[in-house]
C-alpha cells in the first residue's frame, strides 16, 4: 500500500507533480549548534572507485567534505590513494579489497554512499554484497552508479535494502535496468508504482530530475540543464546527499535529500550564468559559499 495519498496518481504526471522550491534550503541548511564536534555532521563512507575509475569516488567524497560531512572515509582501490590525498586531504582511505577493514569501516559509518566508479565485474558485485549485508536499518545507504547496475538482479540485495534508509540515485538509463520500464515508458505512475516495490527513495535522474518519495508525493526539480551534462555529475550529487543526511536532522530525511539535490542543480543554474558548461569539481568548490548563504539567512 502507499503510504500517501494516491487517489489520481495519473494526475501527478507532467505539470501537475509538485515543484521543488528554494524554501527547502531555509529549512533545512541550518546554522551549527556552538557546542559542537565533527562526530555531530556525520561519518560518511563512501565505497566505489575501480582502477579505471578513481575520479568517480574522489568526487563523491569531496563533494562529501566540502558539504559539510564531519568525517568522511573513503573505500576504494588502493591505485586511487595518493590522488584521493591529493585532492581531497581531509577524507581517510580505506583499502576496499580488504574485508576486515571495509566490514569495520563499514559499521562505523552513519551514510553510506556505494556504487560510484565501482565497475561491474564480479570483485564488484563480492564488494556490494559484503557491504550490504554488514548494514543496519538506522543507516542511510546511496546507492549510485554501477552498484544500481549490479543490484539490478540481485533481489536477496533489494530486499535488504527495502528494510534501510535507502537512497537510489539512477540515472535513466539506470533505472531502466533497476525497474524493467524502458526509458520512453517512465511515467509518474509506472515509476511509482516501481518505488513502492523497493521501498527506497529514488532520485531519478534527468532533465526536470523527479525524486519519488515513500512516504509523500513525488517532487520535480525545474532548475538545471544541459550545462551540467559532464561525466561525474551524479557522482558529486552523491557526496552532496550523505553530506546532507550525516549533518542535517530535520524528521523527515526525504526532505533533506530534496535540498542535496535542489542545491546541486541550483549552484549548477548559478554557475552557469558565465559559463558554457558547469563542471563537477565547480560544484564542489562553490558549495561552502552557497550553503553559507543559506544558512545566514535562517538566523
Ligand atoms: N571520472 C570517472 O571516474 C567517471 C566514472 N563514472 C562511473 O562510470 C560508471 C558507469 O556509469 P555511466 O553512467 O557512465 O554508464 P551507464 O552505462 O550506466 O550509462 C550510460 C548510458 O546511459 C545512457 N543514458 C540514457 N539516459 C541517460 C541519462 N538521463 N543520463 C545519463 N545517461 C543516460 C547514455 O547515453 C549511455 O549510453 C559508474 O560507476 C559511474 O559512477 C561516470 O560517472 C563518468 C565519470
Ligand atoms: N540536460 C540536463 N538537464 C538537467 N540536469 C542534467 C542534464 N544533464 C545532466 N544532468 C544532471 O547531471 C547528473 C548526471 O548524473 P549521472 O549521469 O549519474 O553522471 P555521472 O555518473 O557521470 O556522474 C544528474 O544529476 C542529472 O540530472
Ligand atoms: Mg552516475
Amino acid at each position: 500500500m502507499l503510504n500517501y495519498n494516491s487517489n489520481s496518481i495519473t494526475s501527478l504526471e507532467g505539470d501537475h507533480i509538485h515543484q521543488l522550491q528554494k524554501n527547502i534550503l531555509k529549512k533545512i541548511i541550518l546554522p551549527r549548534p556552538l557546542e559542537s564536534h565533527k562526530g555531530n555532521f556525520g561519518h560518511i563512507l563512501t565505497i566505489g572507485g575501480n582502477e579505471n575509475y578513481g575520479g568517480a569516488i574522489i568526487m563523491s567524497s569531496s563533494a562529501a567534505v566540502h558539504g559539510g560531512a564531519g568525517l568522511v572515509s573513503c573505500a576504494t582501490d588502493s591505485k586511487n590513494l595518493t590522488a584521493l590525498h591529493s585532492i581531497v586531504p581531509e577524507a581517510m582511505f580505506i583499502n576496499y579489497n580488504n574485508d576486515v577493514d571495509l566490514i569495520n569501516a563499514v559499521k562505523k559509518a552513519d551514510v553510506i554512499v556505494i556504487g560510484p566508479g565501482l565497475g561491474e565485474n564480479t570483485a564488484a558485485l563480492k564488494i556490494l554484497k559484503k557491504v550490504v549485508l554488514n548494514t543496519v536499518e538506522k543507516q542511510f545507504i546511496i546507492v549510485d552508479g554501477s552498484a544500481i547496475t549490479l543490484i539490478s538482479d540481485q533481489q536477496n540485495l533489494k530486499t535488504i535494502l527495502a528494510n534501510r534508509k535507502t537512497i537510489y540515485t539512477p540515472h535513466q538509463m539506470e533505472w531502466q535496468r533497476l525497474s524493467g520500464i524502458k526509458i520512453a515508458e517512465q511515467s509518474v505512475s509506472k515509476n511509482i508504482l516501481k518505488q513502492h516495490e523497493l521501498a527506497g527513495t529514488v532520485v531519478l535522474k534527468k532533465y526536470h530530475t523527479t525524486i519519488y518519495h515513500t512516504n509523500t508525493p513525488p517532487s520535480q526539480l525545474k532548475i538545471g540543464g544541459p550545462y551540467m551534462s559532464t561525466g561525474g555529475m551524479g557522482d558529486t550529487l552523491t557526496g552532496i546527499i550523505a553530506a546532507f543526511l550525516g549533518q542535517f536532522h530535520y524528521k523527515n530525511y526525504e526532505q533533506i535529500v530534496d535540498a542535496a539535490v535542489y542545491t546541486h542543480s541550483a549552484i549548477s543554474q548559478k554557475l552557469s550564468s558565465s559559463r558554457y558548461v558547469v563542471l563537477p569539481m565547480d560544484i564542489i568548490g562553490e558549495l561552502q559559499n552557497f550553503m553559507y548563504k543559506y544558512a545566514s539567512q535562517a538566523r
